[in-house]
């Protein structure tokens, strides 16, 4: 493993709604490396991308309030001004979102477009900038750097404007990427592309990259370690082989049969009953995810839940994780 490169400890991030705050994110702590790809998995609403946008220093600080730590390099963020993440985002932190046309400019061609980072964070000279910007453009996998450095985004496909976006997020060579949702916006063939476009990249640059989808049929191939969370909470966290060969916490485990399976193409796939709470609604006592198990006991629950850890390097929230029912002989 990578020396470690980000660490979040005791995270908060709640929002003003009134005058009250409610936190979207409450208590997370996670670590991620260089030379790894971190998954945060979880369905809509779980506070995945309030996590991302902690680290990254994108919130509206006057509705928003974030405690505890989040550590990058040597660097404390929790707190770090406006002009700190201007410095970090782009040159040491890369960001990749999930709609790439709403992420470019329409009206600049993409060399001007992949050449802003360079502006901002270097004094290269206008040579050396325009072949940076060519290498990244092969470093892609786009054919024809030349012609597409000269084009505009509505002249590229979804998949071309995904790799101009993650050309961006790697220009200065950050130690960490985060990509919110790369590949939804995306086709199931351009899907994996681009996951093994970002693979091949963390393998060159040896960055780590935390990647955040509500599909865990993304993560499987792609991710090394994972996390797994639910109403603003980290329910599981354990490697890639721990989460999908012996997924402890219900809701690991009913996110992983909502998966769709190829031989069991023509079957109804299987849907989690209920939603995710709403910030307000959310309960602050026990279980948050008990409402929709209500085939476990409420004594399978522990009042307060806790993270345990049943094997190493494997960690999951709450008892509720020793109890299983039958379906179908299948234990769910
Ligand atoms: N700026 C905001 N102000 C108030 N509430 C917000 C804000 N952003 C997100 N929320 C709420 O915080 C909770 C977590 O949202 P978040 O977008 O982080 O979830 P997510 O897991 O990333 O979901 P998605 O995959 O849909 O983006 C949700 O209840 C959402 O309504």
């Amino acid at each position: 493993m990578g020396e470690e490169l980000l660490t979040i400890n005791h995270l908060h991030t709640a929002f003003k709604r009134g005058t009250e705050y409610f936190d979207a994110v409450d208590d997370v702590s996670l670590k991620i490396h260089k030379d790894e790809i971190l998954a945060i998995v979880g369905e809509s609403g779980c506070g995945k991308t309030t996590l991302a946008k902690s680290i990254i220093g994108l919130h509206d600080l006057k509705r928003t309030k974030i405690t505890g730590n989040i550590k990058f390099q040597d660097q404390e963020l929790v707190g770090a001004s406006p002009e700190k993440f201007d410095q970090l985002r782009g040159s040491d932190m890369g960001m990749i979102f999930q709609d790439p046309l709403a992420a470019l400019n329409p009206l600049m061609r993409v060399e001007d477009q992949v050449r802003e980072v360079l502006d901002y964070h270097t004094d290269y000279s206008a040579t050396k900038k325009h072949k940076i910007v060519l290498k990244l453009l092969d470093q892609v996998g786009l054919e024809n750097p030349e012609r597409v450095a000269r084009q505009f985004p509505h002249e590229l496909s979804g998949g071309m404007r995904q790799r101009i976006i993650i050309a961006i997020a790697i220009a200065c060579k950050p130690e960490l990427i985060i990509a919110d949702e790369p590949t939804t916006a995306l086709d199931v063939t351009i899907q994996a592309q681009i996951l093994d476009l970002l693979r091949s990249i963390q393998a060159q640059n040896h960055a780590g990259i935390i990647l955040i989808t509500h599909d865990l049929g993304v993560v499987a191939d792609t991710a090394d370690e994972v996390v797994v969370m639910y109403a603003g909470q980290v329910v599981e966290r354990g490697t890639v082989f721990q989460i999908f060969n012996h997924p402890l916490h219900p809701y690991t485990r009913s996110l992983l049969k909502s998966i769709p399976q190829a031989e069991h193409e023509g079957d109804r796939l299987y849907a989690i009953e209920g939603a995710v709470p709403s910030l307000a609604k959310m309960p602050h006592d026990g279980c948050r995810f008990a409402p929709r198990i209500p085939w476990i006991p409420e004594s399978a629950h522990e009042k307060t839940p806790t993270m345990h850890e049943p094997e190493e390097g494997h960690y999951v929230l709450c008892t509720c994780y020793q109890t299983f029912k039958f379906e179908n002989g299948e234990a769910v």
